[in-house]
């Protein structure tokens, strides 16, 4: 008989009560034979990104049986930034992520589960997935919901490509109409799926892949096409094969710990920075690192992003490409294959597939496949018609876009910039670090002084900004919005789209403890480490400061002298348990988030928790 985890539960006349209740779930004698394989679906009517994961789980569950085992579906909570952003509901985005892992291990143990098949999508359920197969290691495949389609909108004949930011950015133009505002509206999110740029969700979803996590195309092959359809019963069968591998034959390679190893994250960082993914990445790389014992910290970020270039342009850096472009020049493999060209990537990885990264690379990187098959696969694309339904088209590129001269990809010779999508700085402002979307911006900025204008809450920031109190040459510090001051660590899409809206977001910067949305574009630091609550020295920042940031020398720091910095630290430390406060803040801390706070550590951990 094989030993399966479950069999704990399944087998052993003293388990006739577990068995009686498996049997009133639909299962019989012959399913106690196989395994059981949690079908993790994070469905939900809230989401865009969630919303056609209903049918997708049952799909799921069918071929498991088919391949011999037992699906059991459960689903997790799953927020929308996008909604919960502007307000306090953005403060339980981030611990929503522990609450998810969480309830996966609970569910799991609870039931000895012997694998599961995480069925993703949006900011903080693939993080949490992550995080919960690395903790519990046991057989995972990841396969996410995919990307939405882009919007689209005709302009004086002119056909511009739309996202969620624009919507947000154009809401607070005074030099838009409300009917056009309205367009905006009604055209930017056309369908289900994840939001269309390389925003936070489509950033993670590319990493599992890039980990060897999840099948290629996981993370840009659209949810509408058809052809997703097949990643989720390949995904399906492939879970049933990699549980056989590990109960029969004993094979651990195939565990999350193995697969997901140091050198799988040094990759999955490597892709990150070549293709300026969302800031977020790097919390949540670090805290699954964590979860799985990984040595990876941001001393290793910082390494790597030293080296790598930017060799793919997604929105928020350009309007002209979202990821169904990335799509179709190639995906996460084409980016693996151009830094694989240039030398910079780990060999000695494996996968879920059981291959290689060369052999990978070989079958899947466009550059230098042979198949017809997966050429054809990377030519899905956007079909145009709104919809909320799953592999609902199957409409297809003409063409791949090979082009690394001038497409969505470039080889290291035509990168966009030498310099990495994602950098980390340190000084006196940050000394643990903290980190910007380089990718995003003008070289121009790389260099930037001007004086601070200090808000120790968002809401007031977007006061200011709105309320013309912000000016050309202010660096805003938005501070008591950490993992713990917060609580929750908000992401500011807000602050930082109403700067692009009054045409500031290339004369300003903006620095803060708390995080960003994977949308947010222009001078924009975030996961200020230490932050403001934990003692930090951006808590103890004054109006007209002069902060120096220097991109280049990856620096960032207020220009007062040491002896002012310990003056104005003992007058902090003397306030007592009033020190290190936000002022005029008038915020309500719901209890499970007071809780939360008390345990959370600082960004430069991945905000995980830990005794403070
Ligand atoms: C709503 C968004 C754009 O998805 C954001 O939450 C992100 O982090 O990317
Ligand atoms: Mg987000």
């Amino acid at each position: 008989m094989i030993k399966y985890r479950s069999s704990k539960v399944t087998h052993g006349r003293n388990m006739a009560g577990a068995r009686s209740l498996w049997r009133a779930t639909g299962m019989n004698d012959e399913d106690f034979k196989k395994p059981i394989i949690a079908v993790v679906n994070s469905f939900s009517e809230f989401v865009p990104g969630h919303i056609h994961l209903r049918e997708i789980g049952k799909l799921v569950s069918k071929e498991i049986k088919k391949s011999g085992g037992i699906g059991k579906e459960f689903n997790t909570i799953a927020i929308d930034d996008g909604i919960a952003m502007g307000h306090s509901g953005m403060l339980y985005s981030l611990p929503s992520r522990e609450l998810i892992a969480d309830s996966i291990e609970y569910m799991i143990n609870a039931h000895c589960v012997d694998a599961m098949i995480c069925i993703s999508n949006c900011d903080k359920i693939t993080p949490a997935m992550l995080m919960a197969s690395l903790r519990i290691n046991i057989p995972t495949i990841f396969v996410s919901g995919g990307p939405m389609e882009s919007g689209k909108i005709v302009i004086n004949q002119k056909k511009i490509k739309l996202d969620l930011v624009d919507v947000i950015a154009h809401s607070v133009n005074p030099n838009i109409s409300n009917d056009v505002s309205k367009d905006f509206e009604k055209l930017a999110c056309p369908t289900c799926g994840s939001c269309s740029g390389m925003f936070t969700a489509n950033s993670m979803n590319c990493l599992t892949e890039a980990l060897g996590l999840a099948q290629p195309g996981n993370g840009s092959l659209l949810a509408t096409h058809y052809d997703r359809k097949k990643l989720f019963i390949k995904g399906a069968k492939k879970i049933v094969q990699l549980t056989k591998l590990f109960y029969e034959e004993k094979n651990v390679d195939i565990l999350p710990r193995n697969i997901a190893n140091k050198l799988a994250f040094e990759n999955a960082m490597m892709v990150d920075i070549a293709m300026g993914g969302s800031t977020n990445t790097v919390l949540h790389l670090l805290a699954a690192a964590n979860e799985g014992k990984i040595c990876f910290n941001m001393q290793d970020i910082d390494k790597i992003s030293k080296k790598i270039p930017h060799l793919c342009k997604v929105s928020p850096s350009t309007n002209k490409y979202h990821m169904e472009d990335v799509h179709r020049a190639g995906g996460v493999f084409g980016i693996l294959g151009e830094l694989d060209r240039s030398g910079f990537l780990n060999h000695n990885v494996k996968n879920i597939l059981g291959l290689t990264l060369k052999e990978t690379l070989k079958k899947y990187d466009i550059m230098l496949t042979k198949s017809k098959s997966i050429k054809k696969m990377f030519r899905a694309s956007p079909a145009g018609i709104s919809t909320t339904r799953p592999f609902s088209q199957n409409f297809r590129w003409k063409t791949l876009d090979n082009d690394r001269k001038n497409g969505c990809i470039r080889s290291y010779k035509y990168a966009f910039s030498k310099y990495g999508g994602l950098t980390i700085l340190y000084g006196n402002l940050a000394k643990n670090g903290c980190i910007l979307k380089t990718a995003s911006i003008k070289k121009n900025l790389f260099i930037f002084n001007g004086p601070a204008k200090v808000y120790d809450s968002q809401e007031n920031a977007v006061d200011a900004i709105l309320h013309g109190k912000i000016v050309a040459g202010d660096v805003i510090i938005i501070r008591y919005e950490g993992p713990k001051g917060g609580p929750g660590m908000q992401e500011m899409l807000y602050p930082t789209t109403y700067l692009k809206s009054i045409g500031l977001n290339e004369k300003c910067a903006l620095i803060t403890d708390g995080r960003f949305s994977g949308g947010t574009s222009g001078l924009s630091i975030g996961h200020v480490s230490p932050e403001a609550s934990n003692k930090g020295n951006i808590s103890l920042i004054k109006n007209g400061d002069l902060i120096d940031i220097n991109i280049f020398k990856r620096t960032i720091n207020v220009l007062i002298t040491k002896k002012e910095m310990n003056k104005r630290r003992s007058l902090e430390e003397k306030k007592g348990r009033y020190g290190y406060q936000p002022c005029m803040r008038n915020r309500k801390v719901s209890f499970s988030l007071y809780n939360y706070s008390l345990f959370v550590s600082s960004a430069d951990k991945g905000a995980i928790r830990e005794k403070n």
